[in-house]
């Protein structure tokens, strides 16, 4: 018995990702759209309606009117964008960022895939939030770095066009990024992060930091306590690891690829200063991976099918 799943924006640059991981497994049917069809509204309603479920691989507006074009009440979706990570009715669907959440994405109808910088925040700071290491009305910083295909195919065509981009750019300068108010209420804080990223001249993977000022905190947790709620939050063997926190470096490509996500505390325990670093695929954990991993989880398969550790 196989589970019908119809890819909306199968054509874009997460959607193919999704259709790879998901190519040649028996336990699923794919509903794809050709290309004379792939955005006519009532082919994709259609589709919409006649599959078990739809995970929508979209700009924000077209996932909204994907949605409204649902009209049963058996369809489950998994959306891809930023539309409704902080919308009601909606389960956020990052399976480990809290006790239970696997258990809530098994059984909601309507799932948010995580962004791929907050994938990479939420996975370093909501442990130490929840275990109290972190205040909740603490100033928190987290500074990032994408490969160009985070910006989909726009972007990608700018990267490796005839102009391309400098290395390296630093954008949202003006701190009204739109993963923000998805990092401030998943992480639990009251205030938002300060968001700096950049993108940066290579196809895929990211580094999200979080720099912590330990000696200024009410605990004063050290590197080693930050490190063993991170162990606890996370058991081995699922798409999250811990590194020792001793690595010399870190590059964006370290789990593209993949869909894992790499977690370390580095830093300097003397002074009590910590980096707190992420590395992971924006394609991977940070888009498809997860879409994959919540499809699985929904659809009451293994959960880590079809993926990439
Ligand atoms: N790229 C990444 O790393 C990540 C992306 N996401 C999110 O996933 C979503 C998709 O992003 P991404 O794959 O990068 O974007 P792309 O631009 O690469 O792909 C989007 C696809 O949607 C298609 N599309 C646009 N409007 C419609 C419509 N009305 N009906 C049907 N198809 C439509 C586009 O068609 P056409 O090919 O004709 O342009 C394109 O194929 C976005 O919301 C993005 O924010 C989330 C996490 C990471
Ligand atoms: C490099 C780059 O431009 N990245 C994109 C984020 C990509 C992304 O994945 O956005 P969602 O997760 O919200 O869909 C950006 O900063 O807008």
């Amino acid at each position: 018995m196989s589970v019908s799943v119809f890819i909306d924006g199968a054509a874009g640059t997460t959607g193919l990702e999704i259709r790879e991981r998901l190519a040649g497994r028996d336990d699923i049917s794919l509903v794809l759209l050709d290309d004379a069809r792939r955005k006519d509204p009532a082919a994709r309603a259609e589709a919409l309606n006649d599959s078990d479920f739809v995970i929508l691989c979209l700009p924000d507006d077209a996932a909204r009117e994907a949605v409204s074009l649902i009209a049963n009440d058996r369809t489950r979706v998994i959306d891809a964008s930023t539309a409704f990570r902080v919308a009601d009715g909606w389960t956020y669907g990052f399976a480990e960022v809290e006790p239970g959440q696997a258990n809530a994405i098994a059984e909601a109808k309507r799932v948010s895939n995580p962004g791929c910088y907050p994938t990479g925040f939420l996975a370093l700071l909501r442990p130490l939030v929840r275990a109290g290491l972190v205040p909740v009305d603490w100033g928190i910083s987290v500074n990032a770095v994408s490969g160009y295909s985070g910006g989909g195919k726009a972007m990608i065509a700018e990267y490796e066009g005839v102009n391309p981009p400098p290395a390296s750019r630093a954008y949202a300068l003006s701190l009204a990024h739109k993963h923000v108010p998805e990092m401030q209420k998943h992480a639990r804080l009251e205030h938002p992060p300060i968001f700096t990223p950049s993108v940066v001249n290579t196809y895929r993977g990211m580094i999200v930091e979080v720099p912590l000022a330990l000696y200024r905190f009410p605990r004063r947790p050290t590197l080693l306590a930050c490190e063993t709620a991170l162990r606890e939050a996370y058991p081995e063997g699922g798409l999250i690891r811990i590194a020792e926190g001793d690595a010399s470096a870190v590059q964006v490509e370290d789990d593209a690829g993949t869909d894992r996500l790499t977690l370390r505390v580095c830093g300097n325990a003397d002074i009590g200063q910590a980096r707190l670093i992420a590395t992971l695929d924006n394609l991977g954990k940070g888009a498809a991976g997860a879409a994959v991993q919540n499809l699985n989880i929904m659809a009451g398969l293994d959960p880590l099918a079809g993926l990439t550790v």
